[in-house]
């Protein structure tokens, strides 16, 4: 689906289109990635599940929404992490990735898109460019030294 045309601000600036990421990382350190599925910008590259927030919703309400709609799953408490504003050709997004380390039910690939559980270095590639300033905050956190992912 193409994304509808971004709006700008009196400054030039595009008006940043708020996102929902979910970091979501199991007992033994791994974190979840996943694909974006065909027919989406990006398609087949790796990012952490999300979406865009819907009008009036919060970062919370948005991730639980969109988590269960990707993966079937009910996440429990979201813990804010970071967030990062991306240029890209086709939107200007302020990604709000938030940490999740508890959740219920089975994992179902509800838009046919893949999903892997991973350390540093990360096995799957391309990864999106807004995912990978992420990388590198796991590596610092985790004292890890060399490439996070490979290049492109
Ligand atoms: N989910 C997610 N999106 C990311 C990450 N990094 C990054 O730059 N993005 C960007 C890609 C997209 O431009 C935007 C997310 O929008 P999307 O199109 O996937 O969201 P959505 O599921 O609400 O899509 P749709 O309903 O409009 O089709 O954020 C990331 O790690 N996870």
């Amino acid at each position: 689906m193409p994304e509808e045309a971004p709006a700008q601000q009196a400054s030039g600036e595009r008006v940043p289109v708020d996102v929902a990421v979910g970091v979501l990382i199991d007992g033994g350190g791994r974190f979840l990635l996943t694909s974006r599925p065909e027919g989406k910008v990006y398609a087949g590259y790796w990012e952490f599940p999300g979406g865009k927030l819907e009008a009036g919703e919060s970062v919370e309400q948005a991730l639980r929404r969109e988590l269960h709609e990707e993966l079937g799953i009910t996440i429990g408490a979201v813990q804010p992490w970071r967030i990062e504003v991306v240029d890209y050709a086709h939107a200007r997004v302020r990604l709000h990735f938030c940490k999740v380390f508890a959740w219920d039910g089975a994992f179902e690939m509800r838009e046919a898109q893949q999903m892997a559980w991973n350390t540093l270095p990360v096995d799957v590639s391309p990864v999106l460019p807004g995912t990978v300033p992420v990388l590198r905050w796991f590596a610092e956190e985790r004292g890890f030294s060399g490439p996070t992912h490979a290049a492109t």
